[in-house]
């Protein structure tokens, strides 16, 4: 699905959380959001799910305005993985990856096969065994995949993943990158890891106090002076002595240590 946001504002608690957004990536694009805390990363993905009221602009998915497709329509285009999932919820975890088999229900109908769809779901991203547990005991990491998983099992066009590797320890951190990426379908990614930004997207955003500071290609944006400017960071640029893509090194500046 092709995405393109169009000058898009959205105001927070009466405060401009996102300002003036403005970026278009063709279908199957991988974009890493970057930006420090409290940059407008998370309300930009609720705005581009239409699950924020933007202020102004639009949001276009293949080039139809957001807000005028119905919940229905957008839940089957579109899959948003939150940072915070909520634990208190009393389901197995194969129930709730099918609770995002919902938007392809037929009225009430649960597709036939909806169990066997969730636990293929679960075991791609290396989940199936936790298909009975509860989903209120599980931990931070097994809970994340589940979530992952119920995101696809959505189908959507285009993904919209909340830091999705909070939590995973560095093996499901890289796998679940692989994974969202061999599906080949546009995905937007708020990433807080500036080498996983590097190593997987295609684009790179950078908000910085709700406006985008900068956007293109990673090997483009990812830059000393950027880095230093948006996170007072202090990085040095490296070649991957494997396939040659930059590989970051970090250090705080001086006054910020
Ligand atoms: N529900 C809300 N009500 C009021 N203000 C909010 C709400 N959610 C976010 N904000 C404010 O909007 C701004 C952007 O927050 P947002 O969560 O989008 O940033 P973020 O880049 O995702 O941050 P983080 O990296 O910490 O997750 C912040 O100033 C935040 O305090």
């Amino acid at each position: 699905m092709e995405l393109r946001i169009e000058d898009l504002t959205v105001h927070r608690g009466g405060r401009v959380a996102v300002r003036g957004v403005a970026f278009a990536v063709p279908a199957g694009a991988r974009v890493a959001l970057l930006g420090p805390n409290g940059a407008g990363k998370s309300t930009l993905l609720a705005a581009i799910a239409a699950l924020v009221p933007r202020t102004s602009g639009a949001v276009l998915l293949d080039g139809e305005p957001a807000h005028r497709l119905s919940r229905r329509t957008l839940a089957r285009r579109v899959a948003l993985l939150e940072q915070h999932a909520d634990a208190a919820i009393a389901l197995t975890a194969a129930q709730i990856v099918e609770l995002g088999l919902l938007p392809h229900h037929r009225g009430h109908r649960r597709p036939h096969d909806a169990a066997g769809q969730a636990r293929a779901a679960l075991a791609s991203v290396g989940a199936d065994h936790l298909a009975d547990r509860d989903w209120a005991r599980l931990s931070g990491g097994e809970r994340q995949r589940v979530s992952v998983a119920r995101a696809l099992a959505q189908r959507p066009a285009l993904l919209l993943l909340d830091e999705p590797t909070n939590h995973l320890d560095i093996r499901a951190q890289l796998e679940t990158l692989r994974l969202v990426r061999s599906r080949g379908i546009t995905v937007v990614a708020a990433l807080h890891d500036l080498n996983h930004a590097a190593a997987w997207a295609t684009h790179v955003a950078v908000l910085d106090h709700g406006g985008l500071v900068a956007f293109g290609a990673p090997g483009e944006v990812l830059t000393p002076a950027l880095i230093a400017r948006v996170y007072g960071v202090t990085a040095t640029v490296l070649d991957h002595p494997g396939d040659g893509r930059p590989v970051l090194a970090l250090d705080p500046t001086e006054e910020d240590s």
